[in-house]
């Protein structure tokens, strides 16, 4: 289990005294096989959080614990560990692959250092080939002695997760992880990895900006919706989807087609938040209120807490919308 307290990161801005506040506090917690989805829009610190956790990049503040144990204070050898069980799924799984090896050598090469440290021979790792292959929905003997540019990008992703879990990871941050695929094989992917949390018991944070991705992975699992850096609301997946209380998380539910034929529009169902102004220097009270439609004298002075038993939010007026609407029968 990951425990997650008080993230905040800070990067050095583009002129020489500025700062961008990447993350101002963000505690979370993903448990074992669990799925947590970070929504948002560009920009709001969600990749931070997952270059974080696989160790590409050091918090400016906040613990990890990882079964209990602060991350930060382990030895070097304990905490490389650690981050070799979380592992990055990137969008572009062109890039993720080297063009020169094919997609045996892709994987076999981190089979061998998980052989050495298990005392496997080479059979082991020949048959570990195999096997996660077929795991990820691709036929072996088709695609082994091919270079990534031979396959869909559909394909690719597979073999990019494939090569995650040679090194048997406990969680998979996925980041956009379909963004980039062809629509058509979107679902797939997005099958596979429900797939392999519910058979494999890998935990799953998955970080995108589209809702209805985030729903179809997170079954029983919870969103966080985050806005510049802070989370904004947290719940159930349902919850989110159905009863979402923070007029951000309501604007980008109000973004989305409805769901899945599943819904139907309800009479609030769009929002009319401003854009987002990328010379917005805004810092004290609601970091929403200056897009926010419902935004009083109070929300400009008063930074909302999160707060809430479980369903949680960070807004002085909360009010349930019906901004993805009511569920009709299936
Ligand atoms: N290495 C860096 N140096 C400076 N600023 C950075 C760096 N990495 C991220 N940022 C800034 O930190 C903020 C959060 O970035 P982050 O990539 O985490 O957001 P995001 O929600 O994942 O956006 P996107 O969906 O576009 O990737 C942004 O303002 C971004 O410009």
């Amino acid at each position: 289990m990951i425990e997650v307290k008080d993230l905040k990161k800070t990067y050095a801005g583009r002129g020489s005294d500025t700062v961008v506040q990447a993350l101002r506090g963000v505690s979370f917690e993903i448990q074992n096989g669990g799925a947590l989805s970070f929504i948002g829009e560009s920009g709001c610190g969600k990749t931070t959080v997952g270059r974080i956790l696989t160790g590409l990049e050091t918090p400016t503040a906040g613990t990890i614990l990882w079964n209990g144990q602060d991350v930060y204070k382990m030895k070097a050898k304990d905490k490389k560990e650690v981050f070799r069980k979380v592992q990055l799924i990137h969008q572009d799984p062109y890039q993720a692959l080297n063009p020169a090896r094919t997609i045996e050598q892709a994987l076999v090469d981190p089979l061998k250092v998980m052989a050495k440290k298990k005392g496997h021979d080479g059979s082991w790792i020949e048959s570990r080939v195999t096997e996660l292959l077929t795991l990820v929905g691709l036929d072996p003997a088709t695609v082994m002695y091919k270079y990534p540019h031979m396959l869909s990008g559909g394909q690719r992703q597979r073999v990019v997760i494939a090569r995650a879990l040679t090194v048997e990871p406990e969680v998979l941050v996925a980041d956009e992880a379909v963004s980039m695929i062809d629509v058509s094989l979107r679902l797939g992917i997005l099958k596979l990895l429900r797939d392999l949390r519910q058979n494999l018991n890998i935990s799953l944070l998955f970080i995108t900006h589209d809702v209805a991705a985030a729903r179809y992975v997170g079954t029983n699992g919870e969103i966080y919706v985050i806005y510049k850096g802070l989370v904004a609301e947290k719940a159930t997946t349902d919850d989110i989807i159905l009863r979402p209380k923070h007029p951000y998380s309501q604007a980008l539910l109000s973004a989305v087609p409805v769901l899945k034929g599943i819904e139907v529009p309800g009479p609030e169902r769009f929002i009319p938040v401003k854009e987002m102004d990328q010379n917005d220097q805004t810092d004290a009270g609601c970091l929403f209120a200056p897009r926010c439609p419902f935004a009083q004298d109070v929300c400009k002075a008063e930074r909302p807490q999160l707060t809430g038993q479980g369903h949680d939010f960070a807004c002085h007026f909360p009010v349930e919308r019906h901004v993805v609407a009511t569920q009709v029968e299936a």
